[in-house]
């Protein structure tokens, strides 16, 4: 079912019309952020790094022809009369460094990952022999090359094995160890704080009176940011209070200045109620009519047309070292967190070069009707059956069900114009797990 835009068309708090599309706030968002630095890392840090620069490998791989198994290194040649016995003139373990060259009508014992003689041009397998240590009896054939692992086969000098941009997971690393290069340069992480605002947030673990909760959005965003390949760190939680806000995060901002801040993410605080202190200490900005940025900072406060998620906000705020990128996103958890699915993950990871920004998206058919806002984007919390080709979702469209998405494996997207989607219709789905 498809609704129209405009006014009269929206059911929820704000007009869908005059609301923000998603794109629009994910690509003001991305341009808040800047292409990160690089670093050289050891290989035992590198994993689910982006790979700064080409990697070339100074030689190659296999650096040597070598035995593939372990056997006999002969000529080919000396094995066409089967069976045939064969001196055993030297004895080539792997890691031997002087082996000597093969002499026509003789054979080395050789082991797999041994260097092949000079003058030897195949293995013949221990299987295939008596096993003999003066002399050999080899009972079949081989041919020239065979058993042999040829110098460069897998990879040759000067060439580039990973080029910049690579994401570096277990077989990267083991390449580029390989290939002789123990550190490795990278994209470095971008530096993010993360600031829970609501003078109802006590610690988890301490005790809750009556009216209050425990801060989850904290240490849910700081590990997003981590997840996305940034680096979180979560700041104390501080209350509506506005000069306690500025106060924790510039002290933060202000502490590690070797170590610049690329994002501030605050939650909470951005909606409409009487005390929303994130809105009241960005005072730099623009009315939600005029979601865009005076003189290019401040920070910007909008409604987006999306659910969960409406109420959000980015731009820069001055700090004692500068000014710094932030989006603040609003403090309903699942809001809090799909928000940041949406629009800071894409962003992060454009910024550190990331070869897949975006959560891998593929089409399913829903297991059951559901029903979405006209003129928002909705971004339901889901399960996905892979083999069956279908999602069902999971809890429903309240921003508050944190249990139904710590449940969820993908978020089901349903267009602005869609208000009824019903079952077995193809939706689009992103995985979380990719
Ligand atoms: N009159 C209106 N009220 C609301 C509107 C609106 O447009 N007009 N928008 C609603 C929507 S949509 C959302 S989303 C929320 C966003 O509100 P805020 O960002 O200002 O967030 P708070 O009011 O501080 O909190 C909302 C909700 O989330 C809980 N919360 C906040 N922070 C945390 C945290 N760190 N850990 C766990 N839970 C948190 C908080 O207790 C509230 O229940 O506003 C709607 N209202
Ligand atoms: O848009 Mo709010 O973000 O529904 O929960």
């Amino acid at each position: 079912m498809r609704a129209g835009h405009g006014a009269g068309h929206g059911h929820d708090h704000g007009d869908p019309a005059a609301m923000r599309p998603v794109a629009e706030h994910a690509a003001a968002v991305a341009a808040l952020l800047h292409p990160t630095a690089t670093e050289t890392v050891p290989l035992a840090q590198a994993r689910g790094r982006v790979l700064a620069e080409d990697l070339v490998s100074p030689h190659p791989l296999p650096p040597f022809a070598n035995s593939a198994m372990d056997g006999y290194a002969v000529r080919a040649a000396d094995l066409a009369d089967v069976p045939v016995a064969l001196p055993v003139a030297a004895d080539v373990p792997a890691g031997r460094t002087d082996g000597p060259p093969l002499a026509a009508g003789t054979a080395h014992r050789i082991m797999t990952g041994a260097a092949m003689p000079d003058g030897a041009d195949a293995v013949v397998q221990v299987e295939w022999t008596d096993a003999g240590t003066e002399t050999v009896a080899v009972e079949r054939a081989v041919a020239a090359g065979q058993n042999v692992r040829g110098a460069g086969e897998d990879v040759t000098a000067g060439q580039v094995v990973l080029p910049a941009g690579t994401l570096l997971g277990p077989a990267q690393i083991g390449l580029a160890a390989a290939v002789g290069v123990g550190a490795v340069p990278v994209r470095r992480r971008p530096r993010v704080l993360v600031l829970s605002t609501g003078s109802e947030l006590v610690a988890p673990g301490e005790p809750l009176q009556h009216g209050q909760i425990h801060e989850s959005n904290g240490p849910m965003l700081a590990a997003a940011v981590d997840d996305a390949g940034g680096r979180g760190e979560l700041l104390r939680f501080v209350p509506d209070d506005v000069e306690q806000f500025t106060r924790t995060l510039d002290d933060a901002l202000a502490a590690r200045s070797d170590d610049p801040v690329d994002l501030v993410l605050t939650s909470g605080g951005v909606s409409a109620g009487a005390y929303e202190v994130v809105k009241d200490a960005f005072s730099r900005t623009r009315s939600e009519a005029e979601p865009d940025h005076r003189d290019g900072r401040g920070v910007a406060f909008t409604k987006v047309a999306m659910q969960p998620g409406m109420p959000q906000g980015s731009g820069h705020h001055r700090g004692p070292t500068g000014d710094v990128a932030v989006v603040t996103l609003p403090g309903n958890p699942v809001s809090s967190l799909v928000s940041f699915e949406v629009f800071v993950r894409p962003a992060l990871r454009r910024a550190l070069g990331h070869p897949q920004p975006d959560r891998p998206r593929v089409r399913a058919r829903l297991a059951e009707a559901l029903d979405s806002p006209a003129g928002r984007r909705q971004l339901r919390r889901g399960r996905i059956d892979a083999v069956a080709g279908t999602v069902a979702p999971v809890g429903g469209a309240g921003s508050h069900l944190l249990a139904a998405l710590a449940r969820a494996d993908c978020l089901l997207v349903v267009d602005e114009d869609t208000t009824h989607v019903p079952a077995g219709e193809t939706v689009e789905v992103w995985l979380l797990d990719g």
